[in-house]
């Protein structure tokens, strides 16, 4: 595609946070795009009242972004489709998309975060086996739907299978403020984007119990050696790793209680009640994550104990005594 196309008009399934967002990034930029909501209901809220209270209050939304209650449509003319529902619901929602006769060729960009739990699969496998058709990319990296709303600068990596996909995805996905580093890396990107949230919640736990911010750094460090061993054992690059999607998203999210990961893992900490707390994706991935490190005989003690807390099978407190008696060993190790 030259440089002179009409840039693509886009669909964007999944109307919380991060694909309202987007979608409004992308309108106010000029794009044609529509913003997928679950149902009509759903969509004529956000249509109503032009913007979405309930996922990113307090955000006026463009008047040129369209908003639909159906793939089918907005789908059909999309040359790119945003798909932004949780990681556990992906397939469901793509099987639900069969029907809406997508454009030949479509770029299906994968912007969830999470491993599916029950198949070990990443989004982008799962979009290959539900949209054998389409195209694939992966957007992910350190970015707030709430900043990214409010206009903030933010710089993200976009991934497909090569790297004339890849730049040409990027080239569409970049918008005013908002900067796509290309990379044909596709496993490495989404595997920090996952990875990074299971940490944010080890993060969260230490800050909730008031284990102090030397243990904080150190959870955050030794945290970044799993993501990057597991990374690459599952066939990231480490300099994929290094970058955005990897160490730059983790700093985001374990920095604080903006992240919902490391609000979660606070909110652990602390021993609240954890009912009415927003999406937590880690809270999903932790388990397969354990298990995928298992598999590939890979050391995680990190994310295995946030699996372990999860799951009951150990507090907090037992926890941080568990991984202060590991044998000791070299830090290169
Ligand atoms: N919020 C952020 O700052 C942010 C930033 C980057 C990436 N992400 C990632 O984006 C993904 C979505 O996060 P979010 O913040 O938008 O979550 P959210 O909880 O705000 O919204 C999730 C949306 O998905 C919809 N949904 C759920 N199941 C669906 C289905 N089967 N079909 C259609 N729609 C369905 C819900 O109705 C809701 O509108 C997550 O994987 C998250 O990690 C979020
Ligand atoms: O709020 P979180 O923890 O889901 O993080 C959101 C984004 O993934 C940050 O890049």
């Amino acid at each position: 595609m030259s440089d002179a196309a009409p840039a693509p008009s886009i669909a964007v399934l999944g109307a919380g946070a991060w694909g309202t967002a987007l979608a409004n990034l992308y309108a106010r930029d000029g794009r044609t795009v529509t913003l997928v909501a679950r149902d009509g209901a759903a969509a004529a809220r956000i249509r109503e009242a032009q913007a979405n209270e309930r996922y990113l209050p307090g955000i006026r939304l463009s008047p040129d972004l369209a908003v639909s209650g159906e793939l089918a449509g907005a789908a059909t003319a999309a040359g790119i489709l945003l798909l932004v529902v949780p990681a556990q619901a992906l397939r469901a929602a793509l099987r639900g998309a069969r029907g809406a006769s997508l454009a030949p060729g479509v770029l299906a960009v994968v912007c969830s975060k999470g491993i599916e739990r029950e198949t070990g699969r990443f989004a982008s496998d799962i979009v290959a086996e539900e949209l054998p058709d389409a195209r694939v990319a992966v957007l992910s990296g350190p970015s707030f739907a709430d900043d990214v709303a409010r206009g903030l600068p933010t710089a993200v990596t976009v991934a497909a299978g090569t790297e004339p996909l890849a730049d040409e995805a990027a080239r569409w996905l970049s918008a005013e403020g908002f900067r796509c580093y290309a990379s044909a890396d596709i496993r490495g990107v989404e595997a920090g984007g996952a990875l990074k949230n299971v940490l944010a919640l080890a993060a969260g736990i230490v800050s909730g119990r008031g284990l102090g911010a030397s243990a904080l750094a150190a959870i955050v460090t030794r945290g970044f050696v799993e993501l990057r061993r597991l990374g690459q054992a599952l066939g990231g690059r480490p300099e994929t790793l290094m970058g955005l999607s990897g160490l730059g998203d983790l700093v985001l999210t374990c920095s604080g209680p903006q992240s919902r990961n490391f609000a979660y893992g606070a909110a652990l900490g602390r021993g609240d009640d954890l009912s009415g707390l927003k999406l937590a994706e880690g809270v999903y991935s932790a388990g397969i994550a354990a298990r995928l490190a298992r598999e590939a005989g890979i050391e995680a003690p990190i994310v295995e104990t946030v699996a372990a807390i999860l799951d009951n099978r150990l507090t907090v407190d037992e926890a941080a005594r568990a991984l202060l008696a590991r044998p000791l060993k070299r830090e290169t190790d």
